[in-house]
């Protein structure tokens, strides 16, 4: 694991030391948008028009940052026009790699055997950290945008024309709901888990760990009256919340020591996760042996042994009790 410095990639783990024992998330730097017509993103980025076959989504199988853009790929129907290539879940000295022996698909687009190789085809002097999901623009050869917040917008809507899809993830009359719960999710729950396994001081992981149980106990509350996170229609704020959620009692609750709980002892939340995981497409998104492999591997500090564990026993398909409250779908679909 590493980052690069002025287009050399470095081995180094992250600096927590210098910021009190906190892992403080670098934002992403690539934020280009894709739009239907090439015209700017909503906030003036440089837009790309939406074209079949031009784009390519790299991620990790692992990831739950990728993940969202996997599902956002699948239930958009964009699988013939936005092409995947995915990483080996072990990230080593290199990071990210595209090694087919270590479990990659193998990138059979520019044939690079790391990713960050992608970052320096975009940027010769790139300096960041090198993330999963990136997506690729095949004509111009470089990353569009790797923040997945932005690619499950992007790919909400910019591609409609050419799929017909008109389900909206993200319907305006709900995202004033959805950006409240986005951020306290991601604050708490999504980056929470991260900022309480990568710290390095007491203090500082027991800060974190309560913020998540305490966001984790708003949200069995919430789910309790109401089918999904803005209410009766499945947004992106549910997309956002299930990537962690079905990495919660495989993974953060053992290696990220958040174990006040497993989601599988809230009645709510539990429930909610198997609704998602049997959503039509979502299931085959999921990849416990990538997920279980990356972390408990990658991370050596955390788990020098790289011993993977062999359980928990997960029971997502079992009968979930979510149709005792009104759900419609998601918005378009009706
Ligand atoms: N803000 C980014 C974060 C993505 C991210 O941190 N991905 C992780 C994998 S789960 C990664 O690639 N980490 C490598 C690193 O930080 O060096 C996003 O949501 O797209």
């Amino acid at each position: 694991m590493g980052l690069l410095v002025d287009g050399k990639w470095q081995d180094r783990w992250y600096d927590t030391e210098s910021h009190g024992g906190e892992f403080v998330r670098e934002s992403a730097k690539l934020r280009d948008w894709i739009t239907p017509t090439g015209a700017p993103g909503p906030n003036g980025q440089r837009g790309l028009a939406a074209e079949a076959g031009r784009y390519h989504l790299y991620v990790s199988l692992a990831c739950p940052w990728a993940h969202r853009a996997l599902i956002m790929r699948k239930l958009k129907g964009l699988e013939a026009l936005v092409g995947v290539s995915h990483t080996s879940p072990l990230m080593l000295g290199q990071g990210w790699s595209y090694r087919v022996d270590e479990g990659s698909s193998g990138d059979s687009l520019n044939h690079v055997d790391y990713h960050h190789q992608l970052y320096t085809l975009t940027d010769p002097n790139y300096t960041g950290r090198v993330t999963v999901p990136a997506l690729w623009d095949r004509r111009e050869r470089r990353i569009v945008n790797n923040e997945s917040a932005e690619i499950v917008r992007m790919l909400n809507t910019a591609f409609d024309e050419l799929t017909g899809s008109r389900l909206d993830f993200y319907p305006d009359d709900l995202r004033d709901v959805i950006d409240a719960v986005n951020a306290d999710v991601y604050d708490h729950v999504n980056n929470g888990v991260y900022k309480a396994g990568f710290a390095t001081e007491q203090a500082v992981y027991e800060k974190h760990f309560a913020a998540l149980f305490d966001c984790l106990d708003r949200l069995e509350s919430r789910l309790d009256g109401q089918r999904y996170l803005a209410g009766e229609w499945l947004t992106e704020a549910d997309i956002r919340l299930f990537t962690t959620l079905v990495r919660f009692d495989a993974v953060y609750h053992g290696h990220f020591k958040c174990n006040r709980q497993r989601i599988a002892d809230f009645p709510n939340l539990s429930n909610y996760l198997r609704e998602l995981y049997q959503w039509p497409g979502i299931r085959d998104t999921v990849d416990f042996d990538h997920i279980k492999r990356h972390y408990y591997y990658s991370h050596p500090t955390i788990n020098p042994t790289r011993i993977v564990p062999v359980g928990p026993e997960l029971a997502l398909d079992a009968p979930h009790d979510r149709d005792r409250l009104t759900g419609r779908g998601v918005r378009g679909g009706e």
